[in-house]
């Protein structure tokens, strides 16, 4: 049987009954948009399920509360959802427990917390830190910048023509002076899987840390944060049916234990005096302030959304539409696909038409009804190794059908003969 039923879960996202292609007018839909909607910009951001939604209102209709522990009930309710929703986390990446997941706004937010936390304290001009060619500016920003204020060498492991890493390159970079790793799990641009499992393998035979960025993996198929033996491991909820504003870092505990925070603040503390202060426990030495309550608890509210479907059939089904978007948009000799073939990378496709702009072809593709990425990813680098200025990318979720991928076929090849 097909690995979802897409029909049902559609049912789920009322914005996807959404008509576009009008005049952009307020949010919503305006006079003109008669469109279908074909929403293929999930790499960016995934929609929200009604399920989520409604939990969101119900915390702030029903129990809407300062959490850690105030005496009245309120507290008290919204207090065990927050925690729960760590717990919950926990167990969906298999990390041991809460102490090792700490809510952040993002996964940028994240990396910086580690950077901050561990980098400008560990790192100094005799170590050195390894990315790779392929990361998003949320970790190669970051560790770049780090470099620079710690004198760390920053290195990066090489992308192959396919899309792949360079994994003989990988050896000769990491040495026992390498302090972390930094690699994407996912590309979001190049749909490239990276061998995480193997590189934790390497770096921890010089005694590295390995920092995964999981914003592309979390939400597409089943990930065990301590099968790849990951020491730190970060994602967004946004990108997982989740809302905005809740991110999280997963860490190792005695590596949490032994970072001094770099937000200080209420709710991070035990005892505070006018000399010196004490911190609370793990996760919550990290949160400082009010932290992310209901999209804390919407996460929560996300993962059994997900897990009712079952991330084997979310990956299942992101690779069928994978291959076949790649199939199909390989039948046109003018269209360049960046990345690995259609039956080795996640649900996303990254593409040129020759002598269009990725912005022309976007806006095209958005006449048509289909929303797709254009620009860099918040991949640079890549682009500029790629020898492009930008690239349009398709990427796809647990609501996509073949038919709109179909839509997106019929609009690019539109734009191919508008510019042809
Ligand atoms: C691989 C990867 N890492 C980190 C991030 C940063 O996540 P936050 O923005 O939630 O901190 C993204 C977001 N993906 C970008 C966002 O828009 N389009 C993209 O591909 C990503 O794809």
């Amino acid at each position: 049987p097909y690995p979802l039923d897409v029909e049902a879960v559609r049912a789920d996202f009322p914005i996807l009954q959404r008509k576009v292609g009008g005049d952009v007018t307020a949010p919503g839909e305006g006079e003109g948009d008669t469109k279908p909607l074909v929403y293929l910009d999930n790499a960016a951001t995934s929609h929200t399920p009604d399920q989520v939604v409604d939990t969101i209102a119900d915390y702030y209709r029903s129990y809407n509360s300062n959490v850690h522990r105030g005496i009245h009930q309120l507290s008290q309710e919204a207090s065990t959802a927050y925690e729960h929703a760590h717990d919950r986390v926990a167990e969906f990446i298999g990390a041991e427990g809460r102490e090792e997941v700490v809510f952040t706004k993002n996964t940028t937010e994240a990396e910086n917390l580690v950077a901050y936390a561990w980098g400008l304290n560990e790192l100094g001009p005799e170590d050195n830190v390894v990315l790779t060619e392929m990361e998003h500016h949320a970790s190669l920003v970051t560790w770049q910048q780090i470099g620079k204020k710690t004198g760390a060498d920053v290195r990066f492991i090489r992308v192959d023509d396919d899309g792949r890493l360079d994994m003989d390159h990988a050896r000769d970079l990491v040495d026992d002076d390498t302090a972390m790793a930094n690699v994407v799990h996912v590309s979001n641009t190049l749909g490239t899987v990276n061998p995480v499992a193997e590189l934790a393998d390497l770096v921890h035979d010089h005694d590295g840390l390995v920092f995964v960025d999981g914003a592309q993996s979390v939400p597409h198929m089943p990930v065990d944060v301590q099968a790849i033996d990951a020491d730190f491991f970060a994602f967004s909820g946004h990108k997982m049916c989740g809302p905005t504003g809740i991110g999280v870092l997963y860490g190792k505990q005695h590596l949490l234990e032994e970072m001094q925070p770099y937000l200080y603040g209420g709710e991070m503390i035990r005892t505070v005096t006018y000399e010196d202060s004490e911190w609370e426990d793990l996760p919550w030495k990290f949160e400082a302030g009010t932290p992310v309550i209901a999209q804390g608890i919407a996460l929560h509210a996300a993962i059994d959304y997900l897990e009712d479907l079952g991330m084997e059939n979310v990956h299942a089904h992101e690779q069928l539409l994978a291959e076949y978007a790649y199939d199909r948009l390989t039948e046109y000799d003018d269209v360049n696909i960046y990345g690995p073939p259609g039956d080795d990378r996640a649900g996303l496709v990254a593409f040129n038409v020759d002598g269009v702009h990725a912005h022309d072809l976007s806006s095209i593709l958005n006449d048509h009804g289909v929303a797709v990425r254009a620009g860099d990813h918040c991949t640079q680098p890549l682009h500029d190794k790629l020898d492009i200025a930008a690239s349009a990318r398709a990427s796809f979720y647990v609501y996509n059908t073949r038919e709109e991928i179909d839509e997106l076929v019929e609009a690019v090849d539109d734009a191919r003969q508008l510019f042809a």
